[in-house]
């Protein structure tokens, strides 16, 4: 069972391809269903330490991976149970079917065990889960201790994350890659835990699970998304090397104040806040905003709309941070003002779906919404959330799974855009200093635990970056 960190994300559409390309290459499909059965039996003999069993079996191939590994599980001495929706409809589920020498119960009649193992739908879900299907779903899945999905929990939209009457799992294992609904919201918090079951499909995808960032040696050896690379001075670094960034201030001063602050954090060498002011920290250099200030050709990057206020006054000053041509960083207000076809090509826009919406529209699913974005715009675009998508213009997406909902208090978004303001100003490109921050942010968030805010979360930065 891998985790997610790093892996990549494929379609329903993609996933078929790749499975389609590998029997082509000579594996046939019952050899894929034999690998993903066996190995969501292992994992299930595992988890249930001893538990009854039962599996849920639907009419295509996700419920042919759950006969397969029913008879596996038996094997194994377990005590398994099958309840089907119906007859096995898909030829290969047709042939593992054939290989459960158990009986099956109907779903609607099917008693409760301790161990639930959904392989009612996977990827091929095309419409909400009727209710001859879902009453027992879910009244199965209350009586149970455990519930596992296998590839997906039955009755969520594989590629938007869209919950079509799906019961909530506590773990779900995946069958070789990543799917969106595995991170996109409400669809993630019905996976539970996500862990990967390798069945030998290859797979290539422009979408990753954003990744933890690893030590240089171990680079090469993960099999997984180009890791995030976090900054790290070096012997002859100095304060404008280690990356100086400009944070513009506006009316609502503690917005900024805490960007600032978070780029500091988060490595910068040197933070320039340009706004009214003062108090500290010692080290932040304050100045009254010009649009001369930004002139400063060592600023690596300018932050640009947490608390800048929507007049005309803070119109200018984001005029002016446009007209200084130096790698930008826009938020908050910023994204309201901006005409999104005066964006400079390279900036990193970090909105959030309010903002997203306002700038962009809502149609299609969070991934492809986001894509589209960043290629309409030339700029890498943060759009965040529970379930944050990074999209750069050349179709690069990664989405961060684990935030932390404790994150939803005000100012954490503020936080957000200077973490990412110090790692383009260190010299990262505008993805990979997106990545960069997305992840900092995360990992100071599940490090401070509940009920923080965010002078906190921008404190504890400088404890994340390693
Ligand atoms: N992609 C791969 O490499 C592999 C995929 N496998 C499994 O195959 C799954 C995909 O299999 P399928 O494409 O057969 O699809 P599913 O097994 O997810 O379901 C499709 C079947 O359900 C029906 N259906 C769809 N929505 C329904 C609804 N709301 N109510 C009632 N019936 C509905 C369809 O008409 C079809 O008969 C994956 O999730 C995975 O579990 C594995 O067997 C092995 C390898
Ligand atoms: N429920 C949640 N789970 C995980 N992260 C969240 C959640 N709610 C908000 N966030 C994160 O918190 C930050 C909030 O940013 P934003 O909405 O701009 O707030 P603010 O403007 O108050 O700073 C974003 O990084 C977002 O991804
Ligand atoms: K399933």
């Amino acid at each position: 069972m891998i985790p997610l960190d790093g892996q990549p994300i494929l379609t329903a559409g993609e996933m078929r391809a790749a499975e389609e390309a590998t029997m082509v290459a000579g594996t046939s499909v019952d050899t894929l269903m034999e690998r993903a059965g066996e190995g969501v039996a292992v994992a299930v003999h595992r988890l249930a330490a001893g538990a009854d069993i039962v599996i849920l079996c639907g009419p295509g191939n996700n419920g042919g991976d759950g006969y397969v590994a029913a008879a596996a599980l038996h094997r194994m001495g377990a005590a398994v149970r099958v309840a089907a929706s119906g007859a096995p409809a898909s030829p290969a589920a047709v042939r593992a079917a054939a290989r459960w020498h158990g009986p099956v119960e109907a779903l609607a009649q099917a008693e409760p065990a301790t161990i639930l193992v959904d392989a009612l739908f996977g990827t091929g879900l095309s419409r909400p889960l009727a209710d001859e299907v879902a009453a027992p779903l879910h009244r199965l899945a209350r009586a149970a201790r455990l519930r596992i999905a296998v590839d997906v929990p039955s009755g969520v939209g594989s590629d938007d994350g869209a919950v079509l009457g799906a019961a909530t799992c506590d773990i779900t294992l995946a069958l070789e890659a990543a799917k969106p609904a595995h991170l996109l919201q409400p669809a993630a918090q019905a996976c539970g835990t996500v862990r990967l079951i390798p069945i030998g499909v290859p797979v290539v995808s422009h979408t990753h699970v954003l990744s933890s960032p690893l030590p240089e040696g171990e680079r090469d050896m993960a099999c997984v998304a180009p890791s995030i690379t976090l900054p790290t001075p070096g012997p002859n670094s100095h304060k404008y090397t280690r990356g100086m960034v400009a944070i513009v201030a506006g009316g609502m001063a503690g917005a900024s104040e805490l960007a600032s602050i978070a780029a500091m954090r988060a490595g910068a060498g040197y933070v320039l806040h340009l706004g009214e002011g003062q108090g500290p920290p010692h080290a932040l250099v304050r100045k009254i905003f010009s649009a001369d200030a930004l002139q400063d050709a060592r600023i690596g990057a300018i932050v640009v709309g947490p608390g800048l206020g929507r007049d005309d006054a803070t119109r200018r000053m984001l005029d002016a941070s446009l007209a200084a041509h130096r790698p930008l960083v826009i938020d908050g207000d910023a994204l309201r003002l901006i005409d999104p076809t005066t964006i400079p090509a390279g900036s990193i826009l970090t909105p959030h779906g309010g903002e997203f919406s306002h700038l962009f529209g809502q149609e299609g699913d969070k991934i492809t919404r986001t894509r589209r974005a960043a290629a309409q715009t030339g700029a890498v675009i943060v759009h965040k959330g529970p379930d944050t998508v990074i999209a750069a213009p050349d179709g690069r997406v990664t989405v961060a799974g684990e935030g932390s909902p404790w994150l939803s208090t005000a100012g954490t978004g503020d936080v957000l855009a200077g973490a990412i303001g110090a790692m383009r100003a260190a010299g990262l490109d505008p993805f990979a200093a997106a990545g960069a921050g997305v992840w900092l942010h995360g990992a100071a968030a599940r490090r401070l635990g509940p009920a923080f805010i965010a002078d906190d979360l921008a404190d504890a930065l400088s404890a994340v970056r390693g």
